[in-house]
């Protein structure tokens, strides 16, 4: 916001008036004023930007309320996580015979397919009716999916829960972030949405766990259905209690609201700053123009496309969540256990479990560096070490003879667990969690459909490399394989040099300002380094 001049003629004599809790609070509310002034020739400080400044820790609600929003994180994690173990056990439950191979395909692909569709209307459902309502919406297909496949004595019925759950993993998949980056302030935002992504893997890390411990039982497959109904009630209930985030309702003129939700983000702040704030957010977020629902999502469509800045957000967004996909992560998530038997390593369970926690304990190492380190550079350095990793298991697999299926585990095996692992942890600490980052690059009327294109990329990207990892390294030989992701990442890093900006430190309305002529990375990093001084 102070990009741009918001607030120019009132800024000091509200700051006079304000309740500073100390002289050093103050003076570091100056100075940063005085360094970002010099920076973008703008004469104020936002009052958003300034509420941060006088805050060091989230607050309860804050906490409270990601916590409960990141359990559509472990939803997403867990639904798409069980389907491996639950293919295994699932014998002939359903139409009393063994599943064909294609059904087997179906009931595991229903869930990415059934996301890709719901993300395409969910973003635009969050922009008109609330992001609130949509958390409920998705914590009713994952319960309807759920108690479909529990009950299913037939194929078709599995693949209609499984579809239908998928719908929820969508519309789960991109609100969670979006409530979370809409509700935080600034300076805790990216850690904030690692909560999600920790939710993410935690999810699938216990859906294997459970799979390994339920999957020997007979029918043990519906009761790690059945748990998933547990969270996702639990989510339903409590939302329709919660607050929707500060921003939705000044979008919706609801202030007094707004108010009473930010009091207790900017817990002991200033009231008269925190009605500064919401004045300021309420004038940077015109809404989008129209008199029907039709007339609006014209109005929407064209403004995301056709707005400079919202372009640029298009292509960071897209592209980082197209990159997330095609470094091939997910070919490790859901097929490790086919590698790892390849290879010559035999419990391929308690192989996925390894990948799974790898995954989960790299996001942790996100969760405490993203805002102090800032998004751009964890990608820029962990980008180059997950390649270093792709290639030393495209190596090793260049050493192996994997038509054999009885390997001695030497020096090349070894090679490539520590390569995969290596793969996991690089990817998690960086690629795993900034890219759903994504909300915080679209201005508010457009905020749900721009984050709708962005998720429908990850979910694309994740139906093409789950679709065709097999068959790659079919074609290719595993070697192969693992050199084609290798490459997909070496023009990823020179993707994200060029175009992306740290966004770490900006208010989310201040994200538009600067994409606004250009990707302008450099006046990014200048912001960062001097906001986190
Ligand atoms: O960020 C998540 C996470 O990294 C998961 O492990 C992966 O399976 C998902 O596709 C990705 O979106």
């Amino acid at each position: 916001m102070a990009i741009r001049d918001s607030r120019p003629s009132t800024e000091e004599p509200l700051i006079n008036s304000f309740d500073l809790r100390s002289a050093g609070q103050h003076a570091e509310f100056l100075r940063t004023r005085n360094e970002y002034r010099g920076m973008a020739g703008s004469d104020t400080q936002s009052a958003s930007t300034h509420l941060d400044t006088l805050i060091h820790h989230p607050s309860p609600l804050v906490l409270g309320l990601t916590a409960l929003a990141s359990i559509s994180g472990f939803m997403f994690g867990y639904d798409t996580g069980y389907i491996s173990s639950v293919l295994v056990t699932i014998g002939s439950d359903l139409d009393g015979r063994e599943l064909l191979v294609s059904e087997k395909e179906w009931i595991t692909s229903g869930t990415s397919l059934g996301a890709v569709v719901a993300c395409v209307f969910a973003g635009y459902t969050a922009d008109l009716y609330g992001r609130k309502l949509v958390i409920i919406l998705c914590n009713v297909l994952f319960v309807l999916g759920a108690l479909l496949q529990l009950l299913a004595t037939k194929v078709v019925t599995m693949i209609a829960g499984r579809l239908i759950m998928g719908l929820g993993v969508g519309i789960g998949s991109l609100i969670a972030p979006l409530y979370i980056s809409e509700l935080s302030p600034a300076k805790f935002r990216g850690r904030m949405v690692i909560i999600n992504c920790l939710a993410i893997t935690g999810g699938q890390l216990v859906a294997y766990a459970i799979g390994a411990i339920l999957g020997g039982y007979h029918g043990g497959w519906r009761a790690i259905v059945g748990i998933s109904m547990l969270p996702s009630t639990i989510q339903l209930i409590a939302f329709i209690f919660l607050p929707d985030t500060p921003r939705y309702l000044i979008s919706i003129g609801k202030h007094k609201a707004a108010h009473q939700v930010l009091r207790k983000v900017y817990l002991g702040c200033p009231s008269e700053l925190i009605e500064a704030s919401i004045a300021e957010i309420h004038q940077l977020n015109a809404a989008v123009p129209g008199k029907t629902e039709l007339e609006r999502l014209r109005n929407s469509a064209s403004q995301l496309f056709s707005t400079p800045s919202n372009q640029r957000a298009l292509v960071i967004g897209c592209g980082l969540q197209a990159i997330q996909q095609l470094v091939g992560i997910n070919s490790l998530m859901y097929f490790s256990g086919t590698i790892f038997k390849m290879v010559g390593y035999s419990n391929s369970t308690a192989v996925s479990c390894f990948v799974a926690g790898t995954n989960f304990l790299f996001t942790i190492v996100a969760f405490l560096a993203v805002d102090k380190v800032g998004r751009r550079r964890m990608l820029l350095v962990s980008i180059p070490l997950l390649m270093c990793a792709q290639v030393l298991c495209a190596v090793a697999f260049l050493h192996m003879d994997v038509k054999v299926q009885q390997h001695d585990l030497g020096i090349w095996e070894w090679s490539i667990l520590l390569g995969l692992v290596l793969f996991v942890a690089f990817y998690a600490v960086g690629l795993g969690n900034v890219p759903w980052q994504q909300a915080e690059l679209f201005p508010q009327s457009v905020r749900g459909m721009g984050t709708s294109l962005a998720t429908v990329t990850n979910w694309t990207g994740s139906l093409v490399v789950s679709a065709c990892f097999l068959s790659l390294m079919q074609w290719l030989s595993p070697a192969g394989a693992f050199f084609v992701f290798a490459g997909i990442t070496f023009a990823s890093w020179v993707f994200i040099f060029l175009v992306y900006p740290e966004l770490g430190s900006l208010q989310l309305e201040e994200v538009q300002e600067l994409l606004k002529d250009g990707f302008n990375v450099q006046k990014s990093i200048y912001i960062h380094q001097h906001r986190l001084m």
